[in-house]
């Protein structure tokens, strides 16, 4: 018997109906004590914007290789992310997969990016793929929406004020990333996958996935891999690495994969819905006793940074090139 995720319908909850907070949070507080994935439904981004956003990734992923490379991510994690580029901690293959990423856009005179703050700054947009930047820019703030929205209810699940994130959600550090996996080839190793198995970094992922299938997330009791199928207008939610430590291990961030044995080109869309880079994450701010905290306070930025590190090359690329520099001078 397979199991299956919960489903749950957060309309009431954008709507501010009465106990809608207090009901969503109670469903919230199972599925992320429990498995730790949930769908949502009635989530509020329009189906246009999710179509627009997917047809232009489809057709920027399309484009020749040379021509993607004239936004090859910099070292604001912004831009085209090649086939080849993300090691998952303990993988032994490079994740099958290309993705753009995106995040807040913040003009150079932002006070974060005067200040030098790492991953602050503009986007990276094609201009050889001018459907990229409408697109997108309407889905990360339509999804943006979605997962405040999302955290007051979380917030209420955890015990806490509805507004609890928001005050942590001034600037986010929120990444949505196009992701496009080819058809795993023939006779693959067991090993190799589009996403290999991972946990996410930082609090909270809303992902949108295509009809192709292929999400695998691993059952906690069981350590068996079950699927995540496409639902019709849903959206899944998962705990990443810094929400289970906020929580004081409370939530689960649990580990999941990506296998496209469709024979198709599958396409997702994963927003990282996480804090501002100086949010102080301290399971003690959730009220866990000093003696029962398990981490300590560490900043959402720094979390993330360090995770960059370890899975992208072209932040071991960056490094290298800093410490040359740094031996020439
Ligand atoms: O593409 C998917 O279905 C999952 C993406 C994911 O887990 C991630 O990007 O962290
Ligand atoms: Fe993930």
């Amino acid at each position: 018997m397979s199991a299956t995720l919960p489903v749950i319908d957060v309309t009431a909850l954008r709507a501010g109906r009465a106990g809608a907070l207090e009901e969503t949070g109670a469903a919230i507080r199972a599925a992320c004590t429990g498995p730790g994935f949930f769908y949502i439904s009635g989530h509020g981004v329009p189906e246009p914007v999710i179509e627009a956003a997917v047809a232009a990734a489809a057709g920027f992923f399309r484009l020749p290789e040379a021509q993607k490379r004239r936004v090859a991510a910099n070292k604001l994690h912004r831009g085209w992310h090649a086939m080849g580029g993300a090691l998952m901690e303990g993988a032994r293959h490079a994740d099958r997969k290309e993705f753009f990423s995106l995040g807040l856009e913040l003009p150079e005179s932002d006070p974060a990016v005067r200040a030098g703050e790492p991953l602050r700054g503009p986007n990276q947009w094609p201009d050889f793929a001018p459907a990229m930047q409408p697109a997108f820019a309407d889905y990360f703030h339509e999804i943006g929406r979605a997962g405040a929205s999302l955290l007051s209810a979380v917030a209420v699940s955890l015990g806490l004020s509805p507004e609890f994130f928001a005050a942590h959600y001034r600037k986010p550090l929120q990444r949505t990333q196009a992701i496009y996996y080819p058809p795993q080839p023939a006779g693959s190793a067991a090993d190799e996958f589009g996403l290999a198995p991972h946990t996410d970094f930082g609090c909270i992922t809303l992902l949108w996935q295509d009809n192709n299938g292929g999400l695998q997330v691993r059952e906690r009791q069981s350590g068996d891999w079950i699927e995540a199928p496409p639902l019709p207008g849903t959206l899944v939610v998962n705990v990443g690495d810094l929400l289970a430590r906020w929580s004081n291990d409370r939530f689960a961030s649990t580990p999941h994969r990506v296998l496209n044995r469709s024979g198709r080109e599958r396409f997702s869309i994963a927003t990282f819905y996480d804090p501002d880079f100086g949010a102080t994450v301290d399971p003690r701010a959730l009220g866990a006793p000093e003696a029962e905290a398990l981490y300590e306070p560490v900043t959402a930025g720094a979390h993330i940074l360090g995770r960059f590190d370890r899975a992208f090359g072209y932040r071991k690329a960056l490094a290298t090139q800093a410490a040359a520099a740094g031996g020439a001078a």
